[in-house]
């Protein structure tokens, strides 16, 4: 849009995050999964290319399920009946979430390991 301040880009950016995170659980989760992460990190000591893996990792899981987010609401926009593409375009979402996090989950268990044991 033309005439739009970057401040208000942001404001607008925000807006939709503080949305996600009050009406989604599963954002919630990752995120409280997240900071558990970034602890622990910090606890154990993590080096800077560990703690460029985990940010990363930690961050497409979480952009991952706005993304998610996004595509449910605009689903749900354009129908509300049952729908064979509406019902493929959520579970599709969703699957990309589900590669994130299964992909996060043994990530973790790499990094955190040789730290833990
Ligand atoms: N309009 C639709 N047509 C066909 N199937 C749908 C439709 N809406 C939802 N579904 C099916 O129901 C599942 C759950 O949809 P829903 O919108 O409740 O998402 P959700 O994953 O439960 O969302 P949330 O994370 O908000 O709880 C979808 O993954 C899809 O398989």
């Amino acid at each position: 849009m033309r005439g739009v301040r970057e401040r208000d880009r942001f404001a607008w950016a925000w807006a939709g995050m503080k949305a996600a995170v009050k009406e989604e659980a599963h954002l919630r989760f990752h995120l409280a999964a997240a900071v558990v992460a970034f602890a622990v990190g910090g606890i154990v000591g993590l080096s800077r290319w560990e703690w460029i893996v985990l940010l990363l990792t930690a961050g497409a899981v979480i952009t991952l399920e706005l993304v998610n987010t996004a595509v449910e609401r605009t689903v749900d926009l354009v129908t509300e009946e049952f729908h064979p593409l509406a019902k493929a375009a959520k579970d599709i979402a969703a699957a990309a979430v589900l590669v994130a996090a299964g992909l996060a989950v043994i990530i973790g268990g790499l990094l955190f390991w040789p730290h833990l044991r």
